[in-house]
């Protein structure tokens, strides 16, 4: 068996013209989507994402300012920067790379950002609902995950789906949206004993671990579907995922590339939620005209 490879860059550009005919409908009503990045100190993988961030925003009509501080910004500077940002009209969509220095309290920062304005998703009150099920920005690689899923038909209702990895921003969410999709799902970490027991009774597999080549073959089920989160570079250099693409695509039935897989989709899907961040700032803007 050959895995079909999940086209992340498709599915992404498909997104992101949808995403660009909402930015011209704004932009009719005088409204221009402004995202803010803001990137403390030299983290290579932040570098890439914002690399690609300001592309996309470039491409679609929409605004985007980096804030760029060195590594020894102090949390006092850091939280007065997202008052500022908070209080800016002009900005729908505030984005704080993780990781951040040591000095710097990453729970207290993230809880500084406005709900409206968390296009990552990380703030508790999106998390909480999200949990429950309510309206709210969705974390960007999780939810980009589901969308290539939906977009390959693949159905995660009554399969198990097995996540390695239980970080707040990757692993921990895409378990509770695979689990609203009627998923069974288990979790894995670094304390489970016996990864593969586990991963190869996956129909659906989700690693998000952060090392290269990890999972190979003896990690799979036949025929499941595997989705590859990592970014991490292999001995030569070259970016790869935590799967072993050459040898677990002789086994699986869908797999994800890296590069080309779910790094295009969480830019897609930042987009979408600053996007709908805007939309939602202008219908409150009207509703208070009404009043
Ligand atoms: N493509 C994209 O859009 C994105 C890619 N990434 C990439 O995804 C990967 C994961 O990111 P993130 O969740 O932030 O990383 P974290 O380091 O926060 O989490 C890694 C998780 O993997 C678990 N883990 C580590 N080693 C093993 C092991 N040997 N066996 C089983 N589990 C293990 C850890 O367990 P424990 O909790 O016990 O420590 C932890 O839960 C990274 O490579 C990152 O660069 C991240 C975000 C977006
Ligand atoms: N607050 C916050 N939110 C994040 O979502 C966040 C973060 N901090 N810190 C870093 C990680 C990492 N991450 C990536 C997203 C897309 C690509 C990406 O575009 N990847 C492409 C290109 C990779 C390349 O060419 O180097 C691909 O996989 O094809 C990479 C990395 C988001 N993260
Ligand atoms: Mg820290």
């Amino acid at each position: 068996m050959t895995a079909t490879t999940i086209d992340g860059r498709a599915v992404s550009q498909k997104i992101k013209e949808q995403v660009k005919m909402r930015v011209e409908r704004l932009k009719e009503q005088g409204v221009i989507p402004g995202l803010a990045v803001v990137l403390v100190g030299e983290d290579s993988a932040s570098h890439t994402y914002v690399k690609n961030k300001k592309k996309s925003c470039e491409a679609l009509g929409m605004r985007s300012d980096l804030h760029q501080f060195p590594d020894t910004l102090t949390e006092a500077e850091l939280l007065s920067t997202i008052e500022e940002l908070n209080n800016d009209p002009q900005i729908h969509g505030i984005l704080v790379q993780l990781p951040l220095p040591a000095q710097i309290d990453e729970f207290k920062v993230i809880l500084a950002i406005d709900p409206a304005k968390d296009v990552d998703g990380f703030h508790p009150i999106s998390v909480g609902n999200m949990m429950i099920g309510k309206e709210a920005f969705l974390p960007c690689t999780p939810h980009g995950i589901m969308k290539l899923l939906e977009h390959y038909d693949i159905n995660p209702a009554g399969k198990h789906t097995v996540v390695i990895g239980r970080s707040n921003i990757v692993g921990k969410p895409v378990g509770q949206l695979m689990l609203q999709k009627d998923a069974t799902v288990t979790y894995c970490h670094s304390k489970t004993t016996d990864l593969a027991s586990f991963t190869r009774q996956a129909d659906i597999l989700v690693s998000a671990i952060g090392r290269a080549k990890l999972i190979d073959q003896s990690f799979i089920k036949p025929g499941a579907v595997v989705i590859d989160v990592g970014m991490n570079r292999d001995e030569n250099g070259k970016l790869c995922g935590d799967v072993d693409f050459a040898d677990v695509s002789q086994t699986a039935s869908f797999l994800t590339p890296v590069p080309g897989g779910v790094g295009p989709m969480t830019i897609a899907m930042l987009m979408e939620n600053t996007v709908q961040s805007a939309e939602n700032g202008l219908q409150k803007d009207k509703s208070a005209e009404t009043m």
